[in-house]
């Protein structure tokens, strides 16, 4: 099948990769001359484990294709996959002007019979607008091309994007029935067999409904690190071990183990953004998401969870202090730093007169990109920030080490190693990664998230 993808981000690039993998002919576009010229040179712009193998396997095949030509790219695809960014408004509302950028260039392009697809994270309502956009430009050039707007939210999560998409849980698919609308279930049947041939993981529904299950799906897996993360903070008070209860509840299978693990907040470019807008929307229509607004609150106090612990154990002021900090992408697996607790972290401790040496096995760029402009206000707070090497040059002379991120490789260290290199023995877990009964028997003072039981005294 031909298929065009609008926007070559994590999205973009997986699905168009993923349905190119599949034999179908993708043509992928984007707007940033830069990224296009990095894909067509055999790069890949993000860290995603897996994709650089699928992305130049189907370009030597000539099933992948990367470009700026708007008409080109329309021309191109039967299916047109729009998945460009939709990033938080001041209000907090989803900005759709790069979702209605790419829904009028189809329209002034387009000729005959299209299937758009939204793919992006798209709040209620979107796709009407989409489709009024592309009749719009339609209008202007006098055509009557038929065309079918459906939603087809992704589920991906980053740092297992690849495998996420080549086996999802579920396909949800929204479509209207009109003739177009039947027309377009049928191309989304075919081109989603591969994926489960009796269509057993795919869920047909009404564009709103489609459009609605994606904000749900977000807003339930934050509130289920918020309820935890906020349990977390009440075991550290009453001596409970979130890590027990954590499985002690989740061996019920009507609660389930997965999204129940505590730590120093949740970041990444969807949670953050779809929690907002989801209760953007309800403010739309005269209704007010209680549990949403907790579960927002929670997480911007949990971001700071860390840095409390290391004012009440090192004091208010920091100067003359200096910390190592492992872990700084808001996830393993990804170099992504958007809403990353790292920067929260990093933020109080240079703000109140600290030093800290950071390392992260694959955001070091992004991370000083990122952290560059978080003090573009005070150059002089960036300064007091080196990157280190690998995870023990980190280590030198901190008076403690904090972890943010839970990477693989940060699990089993040689904590003779740590210990000595430390100039205190001293552990800030975000993740906890560690039990707190190793790090007292090996002498080292721990402070994990809801885990004082065994560090109280
Ligand atoms: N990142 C994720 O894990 C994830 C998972 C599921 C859903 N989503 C949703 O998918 C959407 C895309 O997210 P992302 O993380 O891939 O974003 P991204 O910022 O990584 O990529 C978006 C791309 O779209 C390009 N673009 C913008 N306007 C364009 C236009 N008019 N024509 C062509 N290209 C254009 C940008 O240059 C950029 O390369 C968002 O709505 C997001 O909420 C993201
Ligand atoms: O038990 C948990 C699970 C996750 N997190 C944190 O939550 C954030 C998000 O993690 P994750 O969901 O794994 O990453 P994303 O790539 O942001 O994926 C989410 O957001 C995507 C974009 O909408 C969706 O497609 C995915 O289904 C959804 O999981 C990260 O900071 C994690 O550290 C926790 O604190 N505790």
């Amino acid at each position: 099948m031909k298929i065009t993808i609008i926007g070559t981000g994590y999205v973009g690039l997986v699905t168009g990769a993923c349905l190119a993998e599949l034999g179908n002919d993708v043509f992928c576009l984007d707007v940033d001359q830069s990224k296009v010229d990095i894909l067509n040179n055999g790069g890949i712009p993000i860290h995603e484990p897996g994709l650089d193998d699928v992305v130049a396997r189907n370009r030597a095949a000539g099933r992948l294709q990367f470009s700026t030509d708007v008409a080109a790219s329309v021309a191109h695809g039967d299916v047109q996959f729009i998945a460009v960014g939709t990033p938080p408004d001041e209000d907090g509302s989803a900005d759709l002007q790069y979702v209605l950028a790419a829904a009028r260039n189809i329209g002034r392009h387009m000729d005959g019979f299209k299937v758009v697809v939204d793919k992006s994270t798209v709040p209620v309502g979107t796709a009407d607008k989409v489709s009024a956009a592309i009749a719009d430009e339609l209008a202007k050039r006098g055509k009557n091309e038929g065309f079918s707007v459906v939603s087809n939210p992704e589920f991906l999560k980053e740092g297992a994007a690849v495998e996420d998409f080549m086996r999802p849980d579920r396909i949800v698919i929204g479509h209207d029935q009109t003739t177009e609308g039947l027309r377009a279930h049928a191309l989304m049947k075919k081109l989603y067999a591969p994926f489960n041939r009796n269509h057993e993981r795919t869920y047909w529904m009404d564009v709103r409904s489609a459009e609605f299950t994606k904000y749900s799906a977000n807003a339930m897996l934050a509130t289920r690190i918020s309820f935890m993360n906020e349990l977390a903070n009440l075991a550290d008070k009453v001596g409970a071990d979130i890590e027990a209860v954590r499985h002690g509840i989740g061996s019920d299978p009507r609660i389930g183990h997965s999204f129940l693990y505590a730590g120093c907040g949740y970041g990444g470019s969807c949670f953050p953004k779809d929690v907002q807008a989801l209760e953007r929307t309800a403010r739309d229509y005269d209704q007010d998401l209680l549990i949403l607004r907790a579960v927002e609150q929670v997480n911007d106090f949990q971001k700071h969870v860390l840095g409390k612990k290391v004012v009440k154990r090192f004091g208010d002021d920091l100067s003359g202090k200096h910390f190592a900090v492992w872990g700084l992408a808001f996830k393993p697996n990804t170099d992504d730093m958007r809403e990353a607790s790292s920067r929260v972290l990093i933020g109080e401790l240079v703000r109140r007169g600290a030093t800290v040496a950071v390392y992260d096995p694959v955001a070091m760029k992004e991370a000083e990109r990122v952290l560059k402009l978080d003090f573009a206000d005070d150059a002089k707070l960036f300064d007091r920030i080196s990157f280190a090497a690998n995870p023990m040059a980190a280590l030198g002379d901190a008076d403690a080490l904090a972890i943010v991120t839970e990477w693989k490789a940060f699990r089993s260290p040689d904590f003779d190693r740590v210990k000595a290199a430390l100039k205190n023995p001293v552990i800030f877990d975000g993740r906890n990664l560690f039990e707190p009964q190793v790090m007292a028997d090996i002498g080292i003072e721990y402070h994990g998230i809801g885990r004082s039981i065994l560090t109280r005294g």
